[in-house]
């Protein structure tokens, strides 16, 4: 059997803060709700979101500061602790993830309110979770519902947009990767997944000139292609349709740099790369990413071009069962550097 499970609700406007209340009546969510946010989206949105709720509900807070094991479990004892019937996730991707997956764990339904469009995990049913120090990708839940309020997310700085570019893009490499898997491994493949997730990318290619503008217009393209991401990795059942060897380098980078850019910004570049690897047409990618503002090699990602050639060669080892174009042995580091020199990232 196949679950797909999807969002009841999709709100996408402007004011929106004070919606979540009018969400959970009208889903039925139960009297008691925990709110999760970061030290930053706490002040953007957060802050505002609980005191609207407290008129009608018992809330509770936490702050949440990354995507790891430690904060699911911080937030799992939140849940027992306070009764908590439903959750919502006020922040990036980091803040969603957490939610997605408490909210999995407890059996407890979550609302995503994101803060910025930086990233494709808005409406997916998969977590992000950092465990034992490198990235894994779990089978979460959905959320119930998404808010996404235009007004808060073109508060996000510009960088945050692009980066979203950067997911959305990264679909073409990632698609490609499934069919491989696909052919040689005999993977699943749902062709309905993969064409919905190219929309996305074909998308973004097309009104990149819209988007690099930054206005309401290009925050809400971006948003819609990023949820219909999220439904195409809920269609396939996993992250396969927005995620290939570009994330491969992005979790890579993650777990080797001092200093990682945004999750968005390095599947990107990483994108170009890979596209190279598959013989697509790079340079395509790499325009439309200079177009919207994105970073397309390692000066702008603020990263030493020695940690892209070794995240290019242990990218294949971070998620072993998840083939790719680099295959199970992974580049060479002169294959990586090489790739890397090409297609000017480093
Ligand atoms: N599950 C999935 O399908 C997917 C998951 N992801 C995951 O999402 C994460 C990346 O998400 P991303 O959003 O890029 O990064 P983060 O969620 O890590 O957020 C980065 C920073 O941006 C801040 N921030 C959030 N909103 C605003 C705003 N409006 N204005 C200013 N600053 C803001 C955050 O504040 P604060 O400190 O308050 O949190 C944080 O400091 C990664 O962990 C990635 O693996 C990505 C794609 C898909
Ligand atoms: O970032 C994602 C899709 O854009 C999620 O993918 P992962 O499975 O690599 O965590
Ligand atoms: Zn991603």
């Amino acid at each position: 059997m196949h679950l797909m499970q999807l969002p009841r609700e999709v709100l996408l406007g402007e004011n929106l803060k004070g919606e979540a209340v009018n969400v959970a009546k009208r889903l039925g969510l139960g009297e008691k709700a925990l709110v999760l946010y970061g030290p930053k989206t706490k002040e953007i949105a957060g802050k505002d979101i609980e005191k609207s709720l407290r008129e009608s509900f018992d809330v509770s807070a936490l702050v949440i500061r990354e995507a790891s094991m430690e904060e699911v479990e911080k937030t799992l004892t939140k849940i027992r602790d306070d009764n908590s019937d439903w959750l919502i996730a006020v922040g990036g991707g980091s803040i969603i993830d957490v939610a997605k997956l408490a909210s999995f764990k407890a059996g407890v339904p979550f609302i995503s309110f994101p803060t910025t469009a930086s990233h494709d995990g808005i409406a997916s049913a998969n977590a992000s979770i950092k465990d034992l120090g490198t990235k894994t990708s779990v089978k979460a839940v959905p959320p119930v519902a998404v808010i996404a309020d235009v007004g808060v997310i073109k508060t996000a700085p510009y960088r945050y947009l692009a980066a979203g570019v950067g997911d959305m893009i990264s679909n073409l490499t990632a698609v490609k990767d499934w069919q491989l898997a696909h052919r040689i491994k005999g993977e699943y493949y749902s062709e309905y997944a993969a064409s919905l997730s190219l929309m996305s990318a074909k998308m973004v290619i097309k009104n990149a000139d819209i988007i690099r503008l930054g206005n309401e217009e290009s925050v809400r393209k971006v948003v819609k292609g990023l949820i219909s991401c999220g439904v195409a990795m809920s269609i396939a059942g996993s992250s396969r349709p927005a995620s290939g060897a570009e994330h491969l380098f992005s979790h890579a980078l993650d777990a080797i740099a001092p200093k990682p850019a945004l999750h968005g910004e390095q599947v990107g570049v990483g994108t170009i790369i890979m596209a190279y690897l598959h013989g697509l047409k790079w340079e395509r990618i790499r325009e439309t990413l200079k177009k919207v503002g994105a970073p397309t090699n390692a000066y702008e990602l603020g990263i030493d071009p020695e940690y892209i050639i070794e995240a290019l060669t242990i990218a294949h080892t971070i998620r072993p069962e998840r083939y790719t174009i680099l295959g199970k042995d992974g580049l060479t580091r002169e294959a990586a550097e090489k790739a890397a020199k090409i297609t000017g990232v480093i």
